[in-house]
């Protein structure tokens, strides 16, 4: 329908202008309704035609609830603190994570956007690409260790050289990553949730039932003391500040939730009721089992061998469960924020199955190199960028919503190359995180994530009051956002690549005779240059 052919003032911005006319229609184009299913709209915003029931998507975001890790890391640091002051710190972990995610998880329903794409709005247009890159290596070093668990399970239970096992987890990983989440992800989380939850009561029942229940677990003392500057508690809060990765996850999950479903998804999906779950559920059953189960050693690996060891078969099904789950969500994030990454930065575009391929393969030779010490020292550092990026994002979008506004700029013609006050609080603030936890001292297991948060929140505030409007958005004429009835219902056909996409994320280039661009061919050299220039001019 060209709404132009009305004479309509809708189009107002062309009129009498020689801009050419948008070929807008009010359904979804065939074309993209099949790359979606690969891609899940990753270089775009997903229209509200594409969205997930609430249910549909608390199955598709349960793969975050089943990883040994929520299981293992409470274990560990009940041992460090003792049970009381542990489960103190999973309950305020619970009560943080929950409430930011309802943020979060709203923020990505109401936008659409990717991590990447949202991220521009706090950074500017090449800021943002070092979110996506951080996210990715998130994910595919979080795929080596929970790949890593089952493996050794499955080595655990049927012998056989490690290598093979991990190759059969990276083969697993990456056949069921292939689809997006409307393909796989949902349909095969439905199916191992029940195999998860089953699994966790039947672990505890069983380790009851052949080591006996001892009430001493509950007002265990700390056993491996640690130097650490503050309470035990603080110590454990901060180890889950250690994956506010998961906030990041929660955006690029969420974004496919409906808008009418976001207090439902934003309290229970990904909020508390997610937390409550698989921070303290998840956690008091690792206090439990470390304090029943004869282990060798409390790592995920030990903590495995000694379920396989107690329950056989029955116990390798309930790991690969929980694995299989988590990794699937590993997989998708590191796939997806690999394809970002690497269209922003070198203008390689390519399909996410391409990148699902290169997770597999880099997970693979990490877990073959046997280097995961390495791994984690990175992600303790990177734990400093993912928490300020948190801090900076919510007092973001906490402004926004204050002063009514209510699309975030995101086209790669309409944003800065860097935003100087979201750069900055992101740089000083994770640069301090990093000092802290590079000096070794007791400071960095308790405050140097804290600091680090709670510096990012104040020099985003600081920098807000400073801000120009020129920091968030490049000014340029002929908008099709404003062309349009609906920017949500209208799609628009990008002169570029042929393919129509909501006219939220169109723009027009200024190279080309002001032709409508979708956001991914947007992301093009020539166009970006002459989108500055036109702006600047
Ligand atoms: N997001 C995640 C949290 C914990 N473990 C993972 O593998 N992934």
């Amino acid at each position: 329908m060209m709404r132009g052919d009305t004479g309509d003032s809708v189009v107002s911005s062309t009129a009498g202008t020689d801009i050419p006319a948008l070929d807008v229609s009010d359904h979804d184009d065939p074309a993209v309704i099949a790359e979606a299913a690969r891609d899940d709209y990753s270089l775009h915003v997903v229209p509200r035609s594409w969205r997930l029931s609430s249910s549909k998507m608390a199955l598709a975001w349960s793969s975050v609830m089943a990883a040994m890790f929520w299981v293992v890391v409470a274990a560990g640091a009940s041992l460090v603190v003792g049970t009381r002051q542990a489960l103190i710190g999973l309950v305020a972990a619970v009560v943080v994570h929950g409430g930011f995610c309802y943020v979060v998880s709203r923020t990505a329903a109401s936008t659409g956007l990717t991590v990447g794409l949202f991220s521009r709005a706090l950074f500017g247009y090449r800021g943002a690409a070092i979110a996506t890159l951080a996210l990715a290596l998130t994910g595919t070093w979080f795929a080596v260790f929970e790949g890593s668990v089952l493996a050794v399970a499955a080595q655990a239970q049927f012998g056989g050289p490690i290598q093979l096992w991990y190759a059969v987890v990276t083969a697993c990983g990456i056949s069921l990553a292939i689809g997006g989440v409307r393909v796989w992800l949902e349909k095969v989380n439905a199916f191992l949730l029940p195999i998860f939850a089953v699994g966790l009561v039947a672990t505890v029942v069983w380790s009851t039932v052949e080591y006996g229940y001892n009430s001493a677990w509950l007002t265990a003392e700390p056993q491996t003391a640690t130097p650490m500057a503050g309470p035990g508690w603080l110590f454990v809060f901060a180890i889950y500040m250690g994956v506010f990765s998961n906030m990041l996850y929660t955006f690029d999950f969420a974004r496919m939730g409906r808008v009418q479903d976001t207090r439902t998804n934003g309290l229970h999906t990904f909020g508390f009721t997610f937390y409550f779950f698989t921070i303290l559920v998840n956690g008091a059953v690792g206090i439990y089992l470390v304090h029943t189960l004869p282990l060798q050693e409390v790592s995920e690996a030990g903590l495995v061998q000694g379920i396989v060891k107690l329950m056989g078969v029955a116990g390798l099904i309930f790991i690969v469960a929980t694995q299989t789950k988590i990794n699937t969500a590993n997989f998708y994030i590191g796939s997806a924020n690999f394809q970002s990454f690497f269209s922003r930065a070198f203008g390689l575009n390519l399909a996410r199955t391409v990148w699902v391929f290169v997770v597999g393969v880099v997970s693979f030779a990490v877990m073959i190199m046997n280097i995961f010490s390495f791994i984690n020292t990175w992600l303790a550092y990177q734990g400093t960028i993912l928490a300020s990026w948190v801090g900076i994002a919510l007092v973001f979008i906490v402004a926004r919503r204050r002063a009514d506004l209510n699309a975030f700029e995101f086209r790669p013609g309409r944003v800065p190359s860097l935003n100087p006050g979201g750069i900055t609080a992101w740089i000083v603030s994770s640069g301090v995180g990093i000092y802290l936890i590079a000096s070794n001292s007791p400071i960095a297991s308790t405050w140097a994530l804290v600091i680090t948060f709670v510096l990012s929140v104040l020099l985003s505030a600081v920098s807000l009051l400073a801000s120009k409007d020129k920091w968030f958005a490049l000014y340029r004429p002929h908008d099709p956002r404003d062309e349009v009835t609906d920017v949500w219902n209208d799609r628009i056909r990008c002169n570029s690549c042929h393919k129509s996409y909501v006219a939220v994320e169109m723009d027009r280039d200024p190279s080309r005779g002001y032709q409508p661009i979708c956001a991914s061919c947007a992301t093009g050299h020539s166009f970006r240059a002459a989108a500055v220039a036109e702006a600047t001019t």
